[in-house]
Formats: structure tokens, C-alpha cells, sequence
């Protein structure tokens, strides 16, 4: 049976990055990526607005919605301070198995904690199972059309405080015109959309972020 795009993703990682070292695993999948086979990582480009976003708010409790093969899990967790943690829930289950090894090849296993399960299942499970209070952070990057329902959830659950800070990618494409809809005329968030590209591509894309106010 012939590998999967996400199995020859990592073992290029395994093969060319530096063990422990979060950069050069990053610049590794960014390399194949953009060179070999384009894949759905955020990418080089979305990246630093990514990091720029979590430096700013330097989270003690993320969340990221949307794993893939653990690209942003690891380019969020390189940022956490100490006793920081990321929480990354990824529902396919060869996404997850990737996403592990590639965390754990990173070096940053200590600061995630990969759930396997759809959002919807997971997200009202983070306080009694996972001893979440509130999320500090939250990166949506995972099906589009999970993007509004899932905001609205975890409202729902209690897990956002005035000041948690959503970012959601590919607001333009593949485009989550639902969420936008519902989160630019909601008053409690206040939102500003980071006008980007898709990555590895010239195709235009954006990232929204949304301030919860409680
Ligand atoms: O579908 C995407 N991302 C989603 C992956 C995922 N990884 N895990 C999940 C999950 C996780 C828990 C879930 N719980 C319920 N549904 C769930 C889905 N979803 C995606 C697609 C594109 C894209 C662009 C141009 C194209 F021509 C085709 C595609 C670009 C991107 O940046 C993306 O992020
Ligand atoms: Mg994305």
C-alpha cells in the first residue's frame, strides 16, 4: 500500500530536520512543502502572524483546533513559556499518529497534548477532563464549516474569557464565510483580519482574529 502525503511529509522531517530542534522541523515541512507536495500546514508566510499573535498574548492555556500533521502545533508550542501548554485536537486518526511523531521528533511533547476526536465531542470535555478553566488562545484551522458552530461551543462551555483571543485561518480559501458572518456582526468579539496568502501559493487568504469580550 503506497504511503500517504502526510507519511512522506514526516519521514523528510525525520530524515533532514534536527531532532529537538522546533525551526528546523518547521523549515524542513515548509521546504517539502513548497518544493515537493503542497500540503494544508499554515505555512511559512501565515506563520508569523501566528507567532506575532501568540507572542502578543504569550498563553499559559491554548487550544488549537485542527492538527493536520502538527506543523502549527509545533510553531505554537516552540513560543510557550514554562508550564505553558497547547492543547490540539485532530479527529482523523492517521493525522494524528503523523502529528505525534512530528511533535515528538520537535522536541516539544512536553508543552502538547494531542486529543484525538471530532471538536465537538472534545471541546466540552476540556474542563472536567482536561482541567482547563479558560483558553488564553485559540487557533481554528480545522474544517470551515466547523468554524462558527465550534466558536459558539465553546461560548457554550464557558471556556472563553473577556480577552481570549480566536485566530481562524483561510478566512479567503478555502474561505469560512459562515464564521465570518457570525463573528463580525457578533458585539461580544471585537475582529481584525490579517490579509495573507495561502500557503506555498500566491492565491490570496486571510486570518481572522477575534478578541472575546466577555
Ligand atoms: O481543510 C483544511 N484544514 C482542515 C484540516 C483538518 N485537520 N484536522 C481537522 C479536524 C479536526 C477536528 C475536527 N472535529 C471535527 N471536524 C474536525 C476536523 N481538519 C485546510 C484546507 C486548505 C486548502 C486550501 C486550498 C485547497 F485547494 C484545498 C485545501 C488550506 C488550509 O490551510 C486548511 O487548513
Ligand atoms: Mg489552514
Amino acid at each position: 500500500m503506497n504511503q500517504s502525503k502526510e507519511r512522506r511529509i514526516l519521514n523528510f522531517v525525520l530524515q533532514n530536520a534536527v531532532r529537538g530542534d522546533p525551526c528546523s522541523v518547521m523549515e524542513t515541512i515548509d521546504k517539502y512543502c513548497s518544493e515537493k507536495e503542497w500540503a494544508m500546514n499554515v505555512g511559512d508566510v501565515k506563520g508569523v502572524i501566528l507567532d506575532k499573535t501568540v507572542e502578543e498574548i504569550n498563553p499559559k492555556v491554548a487550544l488549537e483546533l485542527g492538527t493536520y500533521c502538527g506543523y502549527s502545533a509545533v510553531r505554537i508550542a516552540r513560543l510557550l513559556k514554562a508550564g505553558a501548554r497547547l492543547l490540539t485536537v485532530e479527529f482523523n486518526p492517521e493525522f494524528a499518529a503523523i502529528a505525534k511523531q512530528m511533535i515528538e521528533f520537535a522536541g516539544v511533547q512536553d508543552k502538547v497534548k494531542l486529543l484525538e476526536g471530532p471538536s465537538e465531542v472534545i471541546i466540552p470535555q476540556l474542563k472536567k477532563k482536561y482541567e482547563v478553566d479558560t483558553l488564553d488562545f485559540v487557533f481554528v484551522d480545522h474544517w470551515k464549516d466547523r468554524y462558527a458552530p465550534d466558536t459558539i461551543l465553546l461560548q457554550e462551555c464557558s471556556l472563553l474569557r473577556k480577552g481570549s483571543v480566536l485566530l481562524a485561518d483561510n478566512i479567503i480559501f478555502p474561505g469560512a464565510p459562515e464564521f465570518v458572518k457570525y463573528i463580525r456582526n457578533n458585539p461580544r468579539f471585537q475582529c481584525s483580519t490579517y490579509l495573507s496568502h495561502l500557503e506555498y501559493m500566491k492565491v490570496q487568504d486571510a486570518m481572522e482574529k477575534a478578541v472575546f469580550l466577555g
